[in-house]
């Protein structure tokens, strides 16, 4: 049994006030008794331009951000999947939208990034195309944690069922979702989405949200989730800053498994 926590936020394009956001979440999400809580996609920085993107960045061996989760989770002894953070690619004008993973002594366990970019025009004012900016990773990614195998997914990655079934062949329990949805996408389609992967994969997700208004003028969705092997959703945030908790027990993964066992039942 653990007590996991979402963490949503509004970031905005100042790292420090950022991450000092972050960091209240993560300490109310300890004082809440969480053994593991995740941030949201971009919860560092919100960039209002490429260059400030670009700048912010770090490497793959480490940097401010990095060393801030690693001192927090260490300190906090919590396990800390951190949303999403730029990491340079191997093309100097883009980043790798990355999901990385502390353990509770800090050490940095597990790297995921964002395969699916999100490069779709839905109108006025709401025209992505993460590609220009971001490049695409291509492994997938699970870890082994105290409360059961936890795989890695980000956002627009989501929509893509065979990412899940990839991580289901990894073994996974659990599923991290860091994400930033748009608000006409999020109504449309961000619960059934989550439940749908959760309930076909009979696994918990933890979905922790980008929710508001932020500096590059985008808004957001929310509703961080915290949804069951079942299909239930254990709890949730419609709006605005904050943290939800909910318990998990790897045990519940086995009894749905048994209990309807569709995961087993494949034939494709
Ligand atoms: O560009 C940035 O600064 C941060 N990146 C994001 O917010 C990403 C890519 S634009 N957002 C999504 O993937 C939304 C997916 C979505 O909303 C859907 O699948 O409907």
């Amino acid at each position: 049994m653990a007590t996991v926590a979402a963490i949503q936020m509004s970031s905005g394009r100042d790292v420090g006030a950022n991450l000092a956001a972050a960091e209240a979440g993560l300490r109310a999400a300890q004082a809440g008794g969480a053994q593991l809580a995740v941030l949201p996609e971009n919860f560092a920085l919100m960039a209002d331009s490429p260059s400030s993107r670009l700048r912010h960045a770090e490497t793959d061996d480490g940097g401010p951000i990095q060393d801030a989760l690693a001192y927090l989770s260490r300190t906090l002894s919590l396990w800390i999947v951190a949303g999403t953070i730029a990491l340079r690619s191997r093309d100097p004008a883009k980043v790798r939208s990355a999901c990385l993973v502390f353990d509770d002594r800090g050490e940095r366990v597990a790297r995921y990034d964002k395969i699916h970019l999100f490069d779709v025009d839905l109108g006025p004012g709401e025209r992505y195309a993460e590609s220009d900016a971001f490049e695409a990773g291509d492994t997938v990614v699970t870890v082994a944690t105290p409360w059961g195998r936890l795989g890695l997914a980000i956002c627009y990655d989501l929509r893509f069922p065979e990412l899940f079934r990839a991580l289901l062949d990894a073994g996974v329990e659990i599923v991290a979702l860091p994400a930033a949805f748009t608000v006409p996408t999020g109504a449309a389609h961000w619960e059934v989405l989550v439940r749908a992967r959760a309930i076909e994969n009979s696994c918990y997700i933890v979905a922790s949200a980008q929710g508001g208004r932020h500096d590059n003028g985008r808004a957001t969705f929310g509703h961080s989730l915290i949804v069951d092997p079942w299909g239930a959703v254990l709890a949730e945030r419609p709006e605005g800053p904050g943290i939800v908790t909910a318990q998990i027990d790897r045990a519940s993964v086995a009894a749905v498994r048994r209990r309807l066992p569709s995961v087993m039942h494949r034939r494709l």
